[in-house]
């Protein structure tokens, strides 16, 4: 994405010079991240680079040291509870090993977010429309009535994506999505992503080890190093970086 393209487009979060240190462990020390509306953001940062105490911080269970971040043009840090709350069911979370819950049909597995977000579709009387356009778009509607030990874990994770899809979230913040998961089933969950994010237009922010998954996915990436952004740019342009902490990544 060129400078022009990305002033014309929405900035739907943005994180700036965030910083927590643990002791002498100095984990963030200036992160700077900016996501426009429809983007899918790739973070690549080595094992304890801080990419969780990133997320962490995004979604509100740390407190930074220092920093800002604000979603939709709000800061996260000065908002009370309930608007905490309000504005987080505009960030969907799609973890590693997102677990569903076992004693629950996926049918029930989907509703139970409309059960815990009632204000944001108002008083859903029927909600099987939803769940089932929504199981429909990960391509499981045949699964409805299944319960988890009965699902694959490619399978599991894209009814995963479904309750995470089931809000509308503007966002969704992936962490890790391939991992575990066979080469196969790891194309498909990537083209999957691709795919929901058309329809339902949300931006992606997604961390993860997978090189694979970033050249797909990615149209701008960070590079995580030493609790900042050590280089940003396209896959293409990163992977042809001559300098080595860049060229550690796609080897
Ligand atoms: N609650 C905590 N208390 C003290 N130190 C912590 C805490 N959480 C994280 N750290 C430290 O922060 C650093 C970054 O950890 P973090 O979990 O963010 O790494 P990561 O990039 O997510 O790694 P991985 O890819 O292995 O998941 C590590 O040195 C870790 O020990």
């Amino acid at each position: 994405m060129t400078i022009i393209e990305n002033i014309q487009k929405k900035l739907i979060l943005k994180i700036k010079d965030l910083r927590k240190s643990f002791g002498d462990n100095h984990v963030l020390n200036g992160f700077n991240l900016e996501l426009f509306e429809g983007e899918n953001l790739v973070i690549m940062g080595k094992s304890g680079s801080g990419k969780s105490v990133m997320i962490k911080c995004l979604v509100g269970l740390m407190e930074p040291d220092s920093g800002s971040i604000h979603v939709m043009g709000k800061n996260l840090l000065n908002l009370n509870q309930l608007e905490l709350d309000a504005l987080r069911t505009n960030i969907g979370f799609l973890f590693q090993g997102s677990a569903l819950y076992d004693s629950m049909t996926v049918r029930e597995n989907l509703e139970f977010p409309l059960r815990r977000h009632k204000n944001k579709f108002g008083n859903l009387k029927d909600t099987t429309p939803l769940v089932e356009e929504t199981l429909n778009s990960v391509g499981l509607l045949k699964a409805i009535d299944l319960m988890p030990s009965q699902l694959s874990g490619g399978m599991k994770r894209r009814i995963a994506l479904a309750r995470t899809l089931i809000l509308k979230p503007k966002i969704i913040l992936y962490d890790e999505p391939t991992s575990g998961l066979d080469p196969i089933t790891s194309k498909e969950i990537i083209e999957l992503m691709r795919h929901v994010q058309k329809q339902y237009k949300t931006s992606s922010l997604i961390i993860t080890h997978d090189v694979d998954c970033a050249r797909v996915i990615s149209e701008r990436m960070i590079l995580l190093v030493d609790g900042i952004n050590y280089a940003e740019g396209s896959f293409k342009e990163l992977e042809a970086s001559e300098d080595d902490k860049i060229r550690a990544f796609f080897k």
